[in-house]
């Protein structure tokens, strides 16, 4: 993409969040400021309890800060709530966390279909979607697997195939391979690089490791609650 013509996706000024417990106010996000741009591929590093996770929830609209503003391209999503809320990150946002989260009772294809039938799409119109996605993540020959019969591997590029379905303009991944062995890691990686070139994703990925941050195009490192690099 031509750097001039880059737009920025997501606008975050000074978000703070603090919990209380009991007597203690817990300080997890200080003011962090942020902009990402279209297309672009972060990876978000930083140690255990430096609020990578709070920050993924505040940005895909499942948790709210206690202050600062959180803009996708002019919309300002702190503004929506219920169903409004519900609809945008539907439609705009692909979650993956480290466990697949995939319902086990529901085949590849069933899980896949799934954020369609939610959306009201009925099941024709949602199962030509699911299946081309998971065709895409190498998946053509387990539409009809349950959880249970997938290795880890091929459980995450489901949860992967399920986030993408929508078509959302952002992927958040939470240590999408934290629960895999390395040379699964190196697979999905290098599938979420495949569908960064291919589809022009803008993704944020949570790493610890930071030979899979390496190949990400930029890097954040949080630390105590604020970005520092
Ligand atoms: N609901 C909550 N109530 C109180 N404290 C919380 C709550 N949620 C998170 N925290 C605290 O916020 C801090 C940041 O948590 P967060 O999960 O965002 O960190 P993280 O960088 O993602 O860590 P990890 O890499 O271990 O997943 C932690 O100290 C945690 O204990």
């Amino acid at each position: 993409m031509n750097e001039s013509r880059k737009e920025v996706l997501i606008d975050v000024q000074e978000l703070s969040k603090h919990f209380v417990c009991g007597e203690r106010r817990v300080e997890v996000l200080r003011k962090v400021s942020l902009q990402i741009d279209s297309g672009e591929q972060v990876a978000l590093v930083g140690a255990s309890g430096a609020g990578k996770t709070t920050l993924m929830h505040i940005l895909g609209g499942l948790d709210r800060p206690s202050s600062g503003t959180v803009y996708y391209q002019q919309q300002d999503i702190l503004a929506l709530k219920g169903p409004a809320l519900d609809t945008f990150r539907n439609r705009t946002i692909g979650f993956v966390f480290q466990f697949h989260q995939l319902l086990p009772e529901f085949t590849a294809l069933e899980n896949v279909m799934m954020p369609a039938l939610i959306a009201g799409r009925g099941f024709g119109r949602a199962r030509g979607p699911a299946e081309a996605i998971l065709q895409e993540v190498g998946l053509g020959k387990r539409l009809e697997h349950k959880p249970g019969e997938l290795s880890g591997g091929e459980q995450q590029r489901v949860a992967i195939a399920r986030a993408l379905v929508m078509e959302p303009q952002l992927l958040l991944a939470d240590e999408p391979t934290g629960n895999l062995d390395s040379g699964t890691s190196d697979e999905i990686y290098r599938l979420l690089q495949q569908l960064h070139r291919d589809r022009g994703l803008t993704m944020i990925v949570v790493t610890h490791s930071q030979s899979l941050a390496d190949r990400m195009g930029r890097t954040l490192q949080m630390v105590d609650g604020d970005i520092v690099a």
